[in-house]
């Protein structure tokens, strides 16, 4: 049994702390709100009772085996207080979040040395309420295949998440970024959901932004096949019409978006490698443009 603080008790962080739960570890989640019960379910199931140990200051944490770092991607530097009170010199910290800076974004807030494992999250999930959390359908994860990596996924054993390290764990990352670049950013500034895909215009903007990411992707190592673009295509004209990403729900809740980690990095590295990004670069500024505080 491992003990393991989990910052940022959203859809992913409820999410994998009900699985850590169900494999016997001790999972305290570190909440700006107190919440109970906690109350995670697949979608259309019924949430199996669970106890839940939440704390609502950081001063009433110490270092356990495993920070699970769950916020926002531009929340990072907003819950260093949390990290602060919690990353000891035998600590790891797990970083599940979407984009492919995991390391970049949380090396300056946590002291020098501490082993950090990012995390690619492919979990579906939405929260209601504090405390409430639904996925849908699948709940996996992916680290690198190294000894850090390793422990990490062997903590879900028995739960409901697939947690597998992955010999190239770069790749895996890109291609995660190729769902979520176009996927986040089409649904935040239409504000309407996978439908959308099917009006005019659409899909081409769509592949417009993979095709970018793609290229970005190759030139910073990922191995990305020829045949990703159309079938990431695919897969987004196949979707339920209702479908939506954590994009679209922070921006119907007026919350700010991940556009910096999802779109604006394809712009920068772009840059750095001098390969053009010409519809990333038109798409940020008005991601970024998009009015925080007022629900789409
Ligand atoms: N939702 C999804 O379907 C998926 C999300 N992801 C990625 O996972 C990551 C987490 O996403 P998601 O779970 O949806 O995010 P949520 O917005 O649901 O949860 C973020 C959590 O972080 C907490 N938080 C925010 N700021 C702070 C702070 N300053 N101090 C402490 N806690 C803070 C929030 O607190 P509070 O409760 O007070 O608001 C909330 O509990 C993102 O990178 C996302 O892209 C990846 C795959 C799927
Ligand atoms: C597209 C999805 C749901 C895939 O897991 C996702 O990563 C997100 O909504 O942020």
């Amino acid at each position: 049994m491992a003990n393991i603080v989990i910052i940022g008790p959203g859809a992913v962080g409820l999410s994998v702390g009900a699985a850590l739960i169900d494999a016997g570890h001790q999972v305290v989640f570190a909440a700006r709100q107190a919440f109970a019960p906690l109350k995670v379910a697949k979608a259309g199931e019924m949430a199996p009772r669970r106890r839940a140990t939440v704390v609502t200051a950081p001063e009433a944490l110490t270092p356990p085996d495993w920070v699970l770092l769950c916020v926002k991607a531009h929340q990072v530097e907003g819950a260093k207080a949390w990290l602060d009170a919690t990353v000891g010199p035998h600590t790891r910290v797990a970083i599940l979040q979407n984009g492919v800076e995991h390391r970049e974004r949380v090396t300056p807030v946590v002291p020098v040395g501490t082993v950090l494992v990012p995390v690619v999250v492919d979990i579906p999930a939405g929260r209601s309420a504090p405390g409430v959390a639904e996925w849908r359908g699948r709940a996996g994860l992916l680290t690198a295949d190294t000894p850090e990596g390793q422990a990490f996924c062997g903590l879900f054993t028995g739960s409901f998440v697939t947690a597998c390290p992955t010999p190239d764990y770069v790749s895996e990352n890109w291609k995660k970024l190729c769902v979520n670049a176009p996927g986040g950013a089409i649904l935040a500034l239409t504000g309407q959901t996978m439908q959308v895909f099917h009006q005019p215009g659409i899909a081409e903007i769509a592949r417009a932004i993979l095709s970018e990411c793609v290229a970005v992707g190759r030139a910073e190592g990922a191995d990305l096949p020829d045949d990703l673009i159309e079938a990431q295509m695919a897969r987004f004209m196949a979707a339920a019409p209702d479908d939506t990403n954590s994009m679209y729900d922070d921006r119907a809740a007026g919350r700010e978006t991940e556009w910096d980690a999802r779109n604006a990095v394809i712009a920068r590295k772009g840059r750095a490698h001098g390969i053009p990004t010409p519809v990333s670069d038109l798409i940020v500024p008005l991601l970024a443009a998009q009015k925080v505080g007022v629900p789409a």
